[in-house]
This record gives C-alpha cells, structure tokens and sequence, in this order.
C-alpha cells in the first residue's frame, strides 16, 4: 500500500510557499528602500567678480546628499573676458554684458531639468569696495547690470552683493578647510592666506585667540559639532596691483619724468600716465601736483633696493595691541599650516618658489637673480606669458615674501608651513566655495547622524537573518518530513 507523503499534504505546501514569498519579499523591500538612488546631482554658481577679472564656478553634490552628508565638488570653471566688474565704471551696462558667454556655458554644463532649482550668487570683492569708496552712485550702477544680466537667466537667481572684506577672508579660510576634510573630521585647521588684486586676507585659528582682543577681527563658526574662533583680517589696498600703486605713488611724489624702478628688469622701460596711476582711492591723495603727463618707468633690477622700497608700503610704527602685523592691525601669534592661494600661486609658481623646504635665504637668492636679468632676455623666454604679468614677477614676488615675512611675521621657520595652492582635489581655492555652503546651510551645526552600518553590512546581516528564519521554519516543519528510513520509503 502507497504511504502518503508528508511533504505533499496541501497544508504543508501552502505553508512552505508562504514562508518562501515572505522571506524573499522581506529581503527584497529592506533592500530596495535602503539601496542608493541612482546618482543624480545637485549644482551651485558663483561668480567671483574680483578686482582684475570675474571668474564663474559651477559646484555640484549628489542630490541624494541633500542633508549636508554629500561632497561638493567644483565641476566647472569660466574665466570672463575683459576686466573686472569695476573697471566697467564708465560704462555699466558692459560689465552686464561681459557676464554672458560665462552664462551660455554655465547653461550647457547644468542639466536643463536643473536649471530653475539652481542658486545663483554673484560676490564682488575689493575692486568693487574700491568703486563704492569713490563713488557709489556708478557702483550701484554697475551692480544694477550685472543683476539685470543674471536675472534673465534660467538659474535660480539669489542676489550680487558686495563681499565684507571679513566674509572674504572667512570663506576662503572654510573653502580650504572643507576641501581638506578637516572640519567634518575635527582636524586642525589651516590658514588661509588669499592674495587678490585689490586687497590681501589672511585667516587662521589659533589657539592664543578668542577673540577678546580686538573682536573686529574675529568670526566664529560652529561647523559639524566643532566651535571656532577664527582670526581673520583683510588689507584693503594690499592686494598686488594696488600695492604696486603705493609703492610706485611713493617713487613719484616729486612728479619725475623718468623713474628708475629696483623692481623691474633691466633694460625695462615703458611710458604710464600719472592720471592712470593715480586712479584709486589708494593713492588718489598722494598725487604730485605739476606732474607731468606722463613717466618712462625704467628697470634697474635690485633686489634688495626693491625690498626697500616695497618695505615702505607698510607701516610697522603702531600697534595699540598686543601685537600687530602691520598698518595697526591686530594679529595673534601665526598657527600653522597655510594655504596661500589666488595670487601668491601665480606668482610663486611662475617663479618654480613654490616649493616651501627650500630656505628663505635660497629663495631670496633665487629672486635676486629673477631681478636682475636683463627685459630682453625675460621676454625671450616667456613668450606665450602676458607682457603686463611678466613685467611685474620681480615686485610681486618681492612684496610677496615682504607681505608674509615683515607684514605677517612669518620666520624662516614657520615660512615652511605655507603650501603655495591652486587647487584642492580638483576645485579652486578661494571664498565663492565657502560662501556657497554657508549660503545653501550645506555645512550643519552638527555633525549629521551616521547610519550605525554602511549599506553592504545592513544587506549581508538582513539576508543572514533572512536564510536563519527560513531554516528554523525547515526545523519546525520537521515532523511533517518524509522519514529516511528504508522500511518507511515504501513508495
Ligand atoms: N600671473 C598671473 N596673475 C594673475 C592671473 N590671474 C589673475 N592674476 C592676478 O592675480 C591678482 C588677483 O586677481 P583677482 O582675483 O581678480 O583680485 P581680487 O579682486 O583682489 O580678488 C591680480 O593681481 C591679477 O592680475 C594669472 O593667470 N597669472
């Protein structure tokens, strides 16, 4: 006679296909919720419009990241053609106009289904502080065209504004910091040391400051759970270019016809107008009266004559506090590393001086060769450089080590600490990164909470779990098993 097999009572089959179903389909949901979307991304603009050029960076972060986890990185960068916003001073609407070909590309490189959900900023820095110093009338004339040139665009416009000297200098410092993972790791910071056209900033958390002591200088920030007290301060004027007006006002106060520069090459020699170089706010005062039309400004190329004069453009008599860096400014006792970018790269890595384990004393030497070489062979060598950068290496590269070692009081020790930069990991160092997160609240007061497991260790423990219970089922159906036995396998 034919025994009935256990496994194939109908109960025992419902009950094992129901097991199965709802094994899988657990795995299947705490799967599917938890696995990560389809990379999809998020995008920022920013416009640096800085005192010798306006530069577009487009960021972008994954969209799933939106609750401040995600890394931002910059995707793109346009340099404007022409000049700085400022120098549009006599006829404002170009400066709007000059925004444009950045814009197309900004359009091409953003999804179209992104463009209406992306921010938009524009931050004018020192050449426009400058502007509104002189006249705030064309100022807000030139602010007008470029906002009227970013609003016809499809991006999520959220205003152009004049940058504080402080929020230039502070961004920066949080660009750098964010790039290096140090805030969200709790690292030690680094400093920032920015050198533009128009002004100079530097920023750096030190453990001797809390802002006690002149709080102008201080900004504080709590960034993923971690307090700050930054140092931070920006020398309006000190920027290369208006820098090089005061030392060359200084060359000038008698009106001469012809000025033999120790910052320029020998052989050197180009006529200037005065009225063009007394054309700013920084200088405008100091201006010869009777002074002829024009200057032959002639090269001697001596390095050290160049220190001296360079060294004039600061002011090291008073200081109300504890301590100064220069012109009466407040600074607290340097805390190490730095990272010194925008025109302290340029100019270092035109110099092959970026590398900062060579001593001061060699560096110095090196510069005082760079000096005295003769224009002509200068220019003969650098064909492809642009003429107005090259004539101005020996001063910028002077004023630059004049800047850190008499302003800042960098020694030939700390001087080490200072890693000349251009990029970190891929995106530009500068404020318009900073300015972005704060603006977009993408870096929390917190630190975010992380998931107790990464998602490869959630699946591998759901599945084990899932395989468990399937067995122990197995188990407790145990006595519905067909028996092994050779006398029960009578079929
Ligand atoms: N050598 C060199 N200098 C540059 C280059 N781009 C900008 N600069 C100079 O670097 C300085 C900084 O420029 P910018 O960012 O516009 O100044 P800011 O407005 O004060 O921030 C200016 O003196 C520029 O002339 C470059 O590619 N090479």
């Amino acid at each position: 006679m034919k025994e009935k097999n256990p496994w194939h009572t109908p109960v025992t089959i419902i009950i094992t296909v129901i097991g199965v179903i709802a094994i899988v389909a657990l795995v299947t949901v705490a799967v599917l919720q938890n696995m990560p979307l389809l990379q999809k991304y998020k995008y920022g603009i920013v416009l640096d419009a800085g005192s010798s050029h306006t530069s577009l960076y487009i960021y972008e972060w994954p969209a799933e990241k939106d609750n401040n986890t995600g890394r931002v990185e910059q995707k793109h960068s346009c340099t404007v053609d022409g000049p700085g916003i400022s120098s549009y001073a006599s006829a404002p609407p170009k400066a709007g106009e000059s925004l444009r070909a950045c814009m197309r590309e900004a359009e091409e490189w953003v999804p179209k289904k992104r463009h209406h959900e992306t921010p938009l900023y524009l931050g004018a820095t020192a050449g426009m502080r400058l502007l509104d110093m002189e006249n705030k009338v064309v100022s807000d004339k030139v602010f007008e065209a470029v906002k009227g040139a970013l609003e016809k665009s499809p991006f999520s416009y959220q205003g152009a504004r004049l940058l504080k000297g402080q929020e230039e200098g502070a961004f920066g410092w949080v660009t750098v910091n964010y790039l290096d993972d140090r805030l969200k790791q709790g690292l030690e910071t680094t400093g920032a040391l920015d050198l533009g056209g128009a002004s100079t900033q530097i920023s750096f958390v030190s453990d001797n400051y809390d802002g006690s002591e002149s709080p102008s200088n201080s900004v504080t920030f709590r960034l993923y759970g971690n307090d700050y007290t930054l140092y931070t301060h920006s020398f309006l004027c000190y920027g290369k270019d208006q820098a090089q007006r005061i030392r060359l006002a200084e060359h000038t106060q008698s009106g001469p016809k012809i000025v033999a520069d120790p910052c320029s090459h020998p052989g050197y020699s180009e006529t200037k107008k005065y009225s063009v170089l007394y054309d700013s706010p920084c200088v405008s005062d100091r201006k010869p009266q009777g002074a002829p039309e024009t200057f032959d400004h002639t090269g001697t190329g001596n390095f050290q004559e160049c220190q001296e004069v360079v060294k004039k453009v600061f002011n090291f008599t008073k200081c109300k506090y504890s301590q100064c860096s220069f012109n009466g400014v407040f600074q607290p006792i340097l805390q190490g590393p730095f990272g010194a970018f925008s025109a302290y790269y340029f100019v270092m890595d035109f110099l092959n001086l970026t590398d900062t384990s060579i001593t001061l004393e060699d560096v110095k030497e090196k510069l005082k060769l760079y000096c005295a070489t003769p224009w002509s062979q200068i220019v003969q060598q650098h064909p492809k450089t642009k003429p107005k950068y090259l004539a101005e290496y020996c001063f910028s590269g002077t004023y630059i080590l004049t800047l850190l070692i008499d302003g800042y009081n960098f020694t030939s020790v700390s001087y080490s600490d200072i890693r000349f930069i251009k990029k970190i990991k891929g995106s530009d160092a500068g404020w318009t990164l900073g300015y972005m997160l704060n603006l977009t609240n993408m870096i929390p007061a917190e630190a975010p909470d992380t998931p107790p497991l990464p998602y490869a260790g959630y699946v591998s423990i759901v599945t084990i779990i899932a395989v468990l219970i399937f067995i122990l089922f197995l188990v407790s159906v145990r006595p519905l098993w067909p028996h092994c036995s050779k006398q029960q396998q009578i079929v």
